[in-house]
């Protein structure tokens, strides 16, 4: 794992998008489609903010979320509106997003049919993650209904999830699509976060579900 400490938030947004843009051009001059994911959440906001202004050919960009609370589009907790507000705009404007998203009561339902949408788009050429003060990342929680399945190394692309006190069910990208990607970036803020982070170092994914991704990963970090 790489650690990056940062002086402030804004510092932060501006080094991490353009890192993730630069990876995103390179992997784009190798022609072809690019699949960007990103999580929802608190934290991602300004860095969509700043690369939603970034000069790519975003029209061969896909960007797919890491993880989805079935909600409504138009419930404040829905990542999906996040991600149309505040990254797909300005000249990212021009990306597809893959949904994960329907309108169907239960992430089962839907499940095979998102799935097929995302499987021939994979592997993910950048994946920007955040995590909780719990250690999950993606919807990969602690204690969740699925999450041995989930981070078994034949697990299907795409998995509902189910969590002690998280107040809806989730879909989540799985371990395996996670640990395919070519460049992984996770964001975190502030201490709790940065103490859960050291301590996830020393417990199994089944503890600390964001250890999957931990070798692969640059941390950026700052209060
Ligand atoms: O529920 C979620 O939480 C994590 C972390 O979110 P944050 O608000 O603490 O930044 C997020 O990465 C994930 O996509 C989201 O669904």
């Amino acid at each position: 794992m790489k650690f990056r400490e940062y002086q402030d938030r804004d510092m932060l947004a501006l080094d991490l998008a353009n890192q993730i843009a630069g990876e995103l051009g390179a992997a784009l001059r190798q022609g072809g489609r690019v699949l960007f994911a990103v999580p929802g959440g608190t934290s991602p906001g300004p860095i969509f903010d700043v690369l939603s202004d970034v000069a790519l050919d975003w029209s061969r960009v896909d960007v797919v979320l890491t993880d989805e609370r079935w909600v409504p589009e138009d419930d404040p907790r829905s990542n999906t509106a996040l991600v149309r507000k505040r990254l797909l705009t300005g000249k990212a404007a021009a990306a597809s997003l893959l949904p994960l998203r329907a309108d169907s009561d239960t992430p089962e339902e839907a499940l095979d049919a998102l799935a097929a949408g995302l499987k021939d788009h994979l592997p993910i050429s950048v994946l920007l993650l955040g995590m909780g003060d719990d250690m999950h990342t993606a919807s990969l929680f602690p204690g969740a209904d699925r999450l041995a399945d989930a981070l078994a190394s034949d697990a299907p692309v795409l998995m509902p999830m189910r969590a002690p006190g998280v107040p809806e069910p989730r879909i989540t990208l799985t371990a395996p699509v996670l640990g395919g990607a070519m460049a992984t970036h996770l964001l975190i803020f502030g201490p709790a976060k940065r103490a859960a982070l050291q301590q996830a170092e020393r417990l199994t994914p089944e503890e600390a579900p964001v250890s999957v991704v931990l070798d692969q990963a640059t941390v950026h970090w700052c209060d």
